[in-house]
C-alpha cells in the first residue's frame, strides 16, 4: 500500500467512509523535515542569509503510531507560515528543544522527540483513521486542521484554551506537521473543509486567519468595533491580508501599510482606501541600531491623520516588532490599543513609555487563537465572508523555495504547497457558492 492508493480513493467520487477505513496505511510517507544534526549549519550567518532551501529536506519518514483522541489525515495541501521559516533557520531557537520538552511529558508524547522534525501548521485533506475516543470525525471526512495543540489537564486553560500550560503550536512545537503527505493531529484540531474552495485554497487561511481573528476581532484581543481606525502593518502579507479583510467586513477603517505599489494595489482591490507605502515614503524610525527618531514617528502620524481626516489610530495590528513598535505606540490615540503577536524584525522592543501611560494606551499580547476562535475564523471562510489570499503554490519538493520566498518577503498573501494533490483546483464541492465569490478568491493569484 502506498500513498498513491490513498490519493486514488480521495479522487474517486464513489469512495465511502468504509472504503477509507478499509484502506491499509502505508509504512512510510514523504515529509518536509529539518534535521537535528544540522541545527548549527547557519552559525555565524546573518538572519537574512540563512537559506531555508539548504535546511529543509524531503524525506521518507515512518508513519507515527495513532494515539487516543488523535487522527491521521491524508494531506492534499498545506501552506507556508512564517513559523516554518523560523524553524528552517533555527531562530530564535532550534525547534528540537520544543520536541524534547514535549517528549518528556508522557509516554505518548515521546513519539514527537525524534532526530527529524516534520514541520507545517496548516492542512486541508481527508481523515484516514481516528484513535480511540474520537466519535465526531470518521475516515473520509474532508477537513482542515487548526494548529492549536493542548492537553487541557490543568484548569488554567479551561476558559481560554490558549492559556493551557501545555499549549503548543502543531508542526512547530510538535512533530508530524502538515507539510507532508500524511499528518498526525489531535481530533479537536479538525474542522470542516470549506466546500467552495480547492484543497490549496482551503489550506491557506488556517493559521494566519485564526491569529488575526483573535488579535483584532476577539474580546481576547483588541475587540475591534465599527468605525475603528486600524493600522495594519504588512497589510497584504499573511496575517495582514486577513486583518484587512476583518477590518473591512467589520465596518472599521483599515490604514494599510505596505512596501510597494503592487501591494498597495492589492489592498485597494480588497476595498481599502487608506494606504501607506512605507518604502516610497521612506520612513526611518531608527537613526542607528540603538536610537529611534521620534520626528519620523511624527511624520508617520501626520500621514495617518491626512488619511483619516485628522483622527488617530484606535488599534495597531503589530507584528514587525522592533523596527516599528516605537512608531506604533506613538501613533495610537489616547486610550487606544496596540495588539502584538510577533517580532519579525527583532523581539527586544523600545518605545517611549510616556506616550503609553500618559495617554492611557494598552499593549495586548496575542498568540494564535483558542479552539473556539479558530472554529469561528474557519466558519467565516466557509460562509464566504472572508477569503483565502493564496498567491502561488509550490510542489512539496519545492517547499524550501516557498519558505525562501516568505523569508525574503518576495511573496504576496499566502504561499501554498501541494502535498498529495497532483494539481491545483481540485476538491471544490460547492461550485455555486464558489462562483459567487470567485473574484475575491482569486484576488491574490499569480501576482
Ligand atoms: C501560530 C504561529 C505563531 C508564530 O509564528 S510565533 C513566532 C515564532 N515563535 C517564536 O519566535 C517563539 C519561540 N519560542 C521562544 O523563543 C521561547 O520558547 C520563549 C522565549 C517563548 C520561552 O522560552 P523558554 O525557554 O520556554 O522559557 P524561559 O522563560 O526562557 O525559561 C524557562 C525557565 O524559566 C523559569 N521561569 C519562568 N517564569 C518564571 C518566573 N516568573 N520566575 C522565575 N522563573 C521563571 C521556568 O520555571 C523555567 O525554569 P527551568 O529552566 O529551571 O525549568
Ligand atoms: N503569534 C502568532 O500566533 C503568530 C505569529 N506570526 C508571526 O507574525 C509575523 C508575520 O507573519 P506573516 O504575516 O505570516 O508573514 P508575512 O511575511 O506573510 O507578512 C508580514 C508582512 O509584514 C511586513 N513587514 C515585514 N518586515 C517589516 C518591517 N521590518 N517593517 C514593517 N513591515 C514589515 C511585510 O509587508 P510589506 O513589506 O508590504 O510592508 C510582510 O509582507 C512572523 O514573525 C510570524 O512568525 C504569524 C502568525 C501567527
Amino acid at each position: 500500500m502506498t500513498v498513491k492508493d490513498i490519493l486514488a480513493a480521495i479522487q474517486s467520487p464513489d469512495s465511502t467512509s468504509e472504503d477509507f477505513a478499509a484502506l491499509p496505511l502505508p509504512e512510510s510517507y514523504r515529509a518536509i523535515t529539518v534535521h537535528k544534526d544540522e541545527t548549527e549549519m547557519f552559525a555565524g550567518l546573518a538572519t537574512r542569509d540563512k537559506d531555508p532551501r539548504k535546511s529543509l529536506h524531503l524525506d521518507d519518514v515512518p508513519l507515527p503510531e495513532l494515539g487516543p483522541g488523535e487522527a491521521l489525515v491524508a494531506v492534499m495541501a498545506s501552506s507556508v507560515n512564517y513559523n516554518s521559516v523560523w524553524t528552517s533557520i533555527f531562530e530564535p531557537l532550534s525547534t528540537f528543544g520544543f520536541l524534547e520538552r514535549y517528549g518528556r511529558t508522557s509516554e505518548l508524547a515521546k513519539r514527537h522527540d525524534l532526530p527529524y522534525h516534520i514541520i507545517g501548521s496548516d492542512l486541508a485533506g481527508v481523515v484516514l483513521r481516528t484513535g480511540p475516543g474520537v466519535n465526531s470525525w470518521k475516515p473520509g471526512d474532508e477537513v482542515v486542521a487548526h494548529c492549536l495543540s493542548v492537553e487541557l489537564e490543568s484548569s488554567d486553560g479551561h476558559n481560554d484554551t490558549m492559556l493551557d500550560p501545555e499549549q503548543r503550536i502543531w508542526g512547530f512545537e510538535t512533530n508530524f506537521g502538515g507539510l507532508a503527505e500524511i499528518a498526525l493531529v489531535k481530533s479537536n484540531q479538525l474542522m470542516p473543509k470549506p466546500d467552495h474552495l480547492s484543497w490549496e485554497e482551503a489550506a491557506a487561511p488556517g493559521l494566519v486567519n485564526s491569529t488575526a481573528y483573535r488579535q483584532l476581532v476577539s474580546r481576547n484581543g483588541a475587540g475591534m468595533k465599527q468605525g475603528d481606525n486600524v493600522l495594519i502593518w504588512g497589510a497584504s502579507g499573511g496575517l495582514g491580508s486577513y486583518a484587512t479583510q476583518f477590518a473591512l467586513a467589520g465596518g472599521a477603517n483599515p490604514i494599510c501599510v505596505v512596501s510597494s505599489d503592487q501591494k498597495a494595489e492589492i489592498c485597494r482591490k480588497m476595498g481599502a482606501e487608506a494606504i501607506i507605502d512605507r518604502n516610497a515614503e521612506g520612513y526611518k524610525f531608527w537613526k542607528d541600531e540603538n536610537t529611534q527618531d521620534p520626528k519620523e514617528w511624527k511624520r508617520f502620524g501626520k500621514r495617518i491623520r491626512e488619511l483619516t481626516g485628522g483622527e488617530d489610530i484606535d488599534i495597531v495590528f503589530e507584528h514587525p516588532g522592533r523596527e516599528t513598535f516605537g512608531a506604533s505606540v506613538f501613533v495610537t490615540r489616547k486610550g487606544g490599543t496596540i495588539t502584538t503577536c510577533a517580532s519579525t524584525s527583532g523581539y527586544m522592543h523600545q518605545y517611549d513609555n510616556r506616550y503609553l501611560w500618559m495617554s492611557l494606551k494598552r499593549i495586548i499580547g496575542s498568540h494564535f487563537a483558542n479552539y473556539r476562535e479558530a472554529w469561528e475564523a474557519n466558519r467565516l471562510i466557509a460562509k464566504g465572508k472572508i477569503h483565502p489570499t493564496l498567491s502561488k503554490t509550490y510542489a512539496l519538493e519545492d517547499t524550501g523555495q516557498a519558505a525562501y520566498d516568505v523569508h525574503r518577503n518576495l511573496h504576496q498573501g499566502k504561499v501554498g504547497v501541494l502535498c498529495l494533490a497532483p494539481e491545483e483546483g481540485l476538491g471544490v464541492r460547492d461550485h455555486e457558492k464558489r462562483a459567487k465569490h470567485i473574484d475575491a478568491i482569486n484576488r491574490f493569484r499569480n501576482i
